[in-house]
């Protein structure tokens, strides 16, 4: 089976864009110019060498790792982590060392913004870069591993004009006159000028499609799991419109729940989906609380019956919207002042059973919540949890790519960050508690990047799987297990590596909680990259698998079970 499955599977083909020429490190002082770089740069087109180098799997000649040499650019300064994939596609089967548990039969898929240049001209943000798509297809132990770069509108636009051709997170295009940037301003309110570049996660809904996500609506791409092919648009064919919504839809086999930020009459829609339907309908409506807009919603939780809606105090703000410059705090704004809630929304009915000032909080993930019941199976609170960053803004200019490739060892610069616990009262008081889930010295002071036992979603749960660190550092750089009962952790590390998202797959016909593996695929200090899989329970190393090239750093992942 398995050699006819994986042969059909392999695909050697590769294109070599002129935009993809191999730039070396950004090291800009305002992490903005064209071709500059405070290296001397040895301009490093590709060509059909690197082609070989990185591409000679089959899957009865495993991939072999190239020497080290040839997996880092010799002219790179920074972290492969962030540094841009070379190139458009790769597909080949790894060599595993341990032992791939035979019932793992699926695909992890993993999305992120892994390519953050257009020819010399470099990306200022982690979230600017264009989706790099990877996956393993696990099956009878054996692992076939392999990328592609989404074909967005944006990324194709930037390929073939070789310049930016919409907004990005931070990047915006530069307009040739006056009239242009009138042009584009109307753009802009029409979302023609958003990007549809896909980067941030990957969803597999209850109809089988599988999604690429990103914050603007247009950004939702259809993708093939096994060719990793882009298929087309997820046109939503509803009349909801709005340019916007959450990155972390809440997904399940029979469930789809988004918010949809409202920027004109500050609020948010709660909507839901149907499996096999572009139709949302909404469930209800929050009005913010405070502020001139609505708090950043890049994720949500829900629990059974309620969802839950953050309102935080970094806002979305028009004006920086319309800016062809980054602010401090790009599109965002933070307003203290403005205060911060959360808000509990009944699925069934659209209800707002509970709104509850909160202390300040900065989040981009939540990690899941449930409802909290007394002796009398009454809902008494609901608890929140998440990756919070001590109401401190500035984790948002850390993941600048310039910040993120400076860094070379010895000093600490990642801020402190915690498990929040969000207690929301359901018995009309008007104020909810945050705190500390656990000690966050447990995991270093480093935490987000989070998933759970997908069976626990919206449920009493007891562990959570994230990143965390091992100080001195600059960004996450462990895998930790949380265990929110005990209040312990239990912390992975490989030194100088930068591994992502720990994703937990459950072994079919599990009764404990932490019984399956955790996948993570990390980026090493030499420039090369492994697979890696963990055992659930224990958090002990079960196989890893080597790429034959380095990858570069991906957020957000989903797991596609085999039919
Ligand atoms: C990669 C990630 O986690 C977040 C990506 C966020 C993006 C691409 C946000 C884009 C936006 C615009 C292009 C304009 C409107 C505001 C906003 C949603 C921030
Ligand atoms: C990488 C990241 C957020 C990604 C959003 O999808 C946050 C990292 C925070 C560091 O502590
Ligand atoms: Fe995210």
């Amino acid at each position: 089976m398995a050699s006819i499955a994986f042969s059909s599977a392999i695909r050697n083909s590769m294109s070599w864009p002129t935009m993809l020429s191999n730039k070396p490190a950004d090291d800009m002082k305002d992490g903005f110019s064209f071709g500059k770089s405070m290296f001397t740069t040895r301009k490093h087109n590709f060509n059909h060498q690197d082609l070989i180098l990185t591409n000679v799997a089959s899957p009865l000649t495993p991939a072999i790792a190239p020497p080290p040499e040839k997996t880092a650019r010799p002219d790179d300064r920074h972290h492969v982590a962030w540094t841009s994939i070379r190139q458009e596609r790769w597909e080949g089967e790894l060599v595993v060392q341990g032992q791939i548990p035979l019932w793992l039969s699926g695909t992890y898929l993993r999305n992120g913004p892994g390519m953050w240049h257009i020819g010399d001209y470099n990306f200022r943000h982690l979230f600017d870069g264009y989706a790099t798509l990877v996956k393993l297809h696990f099956e009878n132990g054996r692992l076939i591993a392999g990328h592609r770069q989404i074909e967005s509108e944006a990324y194709k636009a930037a390929k073939k004009n070789k310049k930016l051709c919409y907004r990005e997170f931070s990047e915006v295009p530069k307009s040739d006159n006056f009239l242009a940037y009138v042009g584009e301003l109307a753009n802009l309110f029409s979302g023609a000028s958003l990007t549809d570049n896909a980067n941030t996660g990957v969803v597999k809904l209850g109809d089988g499609r599988v999604v690429c996500l990103t914050e603007t609506q247009k950004g939702s791409i259809i993708i093939d799991p096994v060719t990793l092919d882009t298929l087309g648009k997820f046109e939503y064919t509803d009349t909801l419109g709005g340019l916007i919504h959450s990155a972390h839809p809440i997904v399940t086999d029979t469930e789809f729940f988004t918010l949809l930020p409202d920027l004109v009459i500050p609020g948010y829609l709660v909507v839901r989906m149907e499996p096999g339907t572009n139709d949302r309908k909404v469930i209800g409506r929050v009005d913010c609380r405070g502020g001139p807009a609505p708090g950043w919603v890049h994720s949500f939780p829900v629990t059974e019956h309620y969802v839950i809606v953050p309102e935080m105090p970094l806002r979305y703000c028009a004006q920086n919207l319309l800016k062809a410059e980054p602010t401090p705090l790009y599109k965002f704004e933070w307003h203290p002042d403005s205060k911060a809630f959360m808000h509990v929304m009944c699925k069934a009915s659209g209800k707002i059973v509970a709104s509850v000032e909160v202390p300040l909080y900065i989040t981009f993930h939540f990690i899941n919540a449930y409802e909290e019941e007394d002796e009398d199976g009454r809902v008494t609170a609901i608890i929140a949890d998440c990756c919070e960053h001590n109401a401190n803004t500035t984790i948002l200019d850390r993941l600048r790519l310039q910040n993120l490739r400076s860094y070379n060892g010895g000093e600490d610069v990642l801020p402190d960050a915690r498990v929040g616990r969000f207690i929301i009262p359901l018995d009309g008081s008007p104020h909810g508690k945050l705190e500390a889930a656990l000690n966050p010295d447990e995991h270093g002071r480093g935490m987000d990047m989070c998933s759970i036992n997908p069976c626990n979603l919206g449920k009493k749960y007891r562990y959570a799987y994230a990143c965390g660190a091992e100080r001195p550092c600059n960004f996450p750089n462990t895998l930790t297990k949380l265990d929110l009962m005990k209040k312990k952790a239990k912390n992975w590390y490989d030194e100088g590596a930068v591994p992502s998202e720990p994703f937990f797959v459950a072994r079919p016909g599990a009764t404990q909680e932490d019984d399956g593996v955790v996948i993570s695929m990390v980026s090493d200090k030499n420039g090369g990259g492994y697979a890696l899989l963990l055992d659930g329970s224990t958090f002990e190393e079960i196989a890893r698998a080597k790429f034959p090239y380095g990858l570069p750093y991906g957020l957000h992942g989903c797991w596609v079970p085999k039919k």
